[in-house]
């Protein structure tokens, strides 16, 4: 399949290796909460790219100060590292902002293939997302840094594309439902429960 090919030159992974989903956007687009339901309907472990961030990547932005390419690159390559092993024991759903095609590709040479759904949303929807959020180190006044480094994943990388105004669930079940069509085995897991 055509399809099946592209990622696998993108990544190097053979196809025995389970399917890994990177759930990405800006910070407040999403990410955690739909990574997790769809992490939830698949039967997938889930990997939170936020608990492999070095104390002073936090500390920065918690203090308004974004990231540089330079200390997202260990982030990135643990990232990756913790998706590598995950995937090993089963389906991966990774919530990783991976905003840059370089970053996104830095987690295919660690992890393998990617499949790839970004979280779209209006500014000032995800801006009033990320002012509500109080148990959060990510301050709404890097949003707009955020939004200067994404690069969206062009069609070379066959995105899944998501209104993130849809409910979190809706959102789940769009991507199980688009993902379903590429990996035929997590087709059965969504229908038939989450142990597989
Ligand atoms: N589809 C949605 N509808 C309504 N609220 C949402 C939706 N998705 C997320 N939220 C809420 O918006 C806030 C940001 O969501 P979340 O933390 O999942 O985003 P994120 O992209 O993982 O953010 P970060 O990268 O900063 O960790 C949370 O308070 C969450 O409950
Ligand atoms: O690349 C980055 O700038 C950071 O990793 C952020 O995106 C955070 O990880 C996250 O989104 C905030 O919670």
């Amino acid at each position: 399949m055509a399809k099946a090919k592209q990622v696998r030159g993108m990544g190097g992974m053979d196809d025995a290796a389970h399917p890994a989903i990177l759930v990405m956007g800006v910070s407040g687009s999403g990410k955690t909460s739909v990574a997790v339901a769809l992490a939830e309907r698949l039967g997938a472990l889930f990997v939170e790219a936020d608990d492999h961030h070095p104390p002073a990547n936090v500390a920065a932005m918690a203090k308004g100060i974004p990231l540089t390419d330079e200390l997202r690159r260990p982030w990135l390559e643990a990232v990756g590292e913790a998706v590598a092993e995950r995937r090993a024991e089963g389906p991966v759903v990774l919530a990783c902002s991976a905003l840059k095609r370089r970053y996104r590709d830095v987690l295919r040479r660690r992890a393998g293939p990617l499949d790839v759904v970004h979280l779209t949303a209006p500014r000032a929807l995800i801006f009033g997302r990320m002012a509500a959020r109080r148990d959060h180190f990510m301050p709404a006044a890097l949003l707009d840094s955020q939004i200067a480094d994404l690069e969206a994943p062009g069609p070379a990388e066959d995105p899944v594309i998501l209104d993130a105004a849809l409910p979190v669930d809706t959102l789940a079940r769009h991507a199980a439902t688009a993902l379903a069509l590429r990996h035929p085995r997590l087709a059965t897991r969504s229908h038939g429960g989450n142990v597989g």
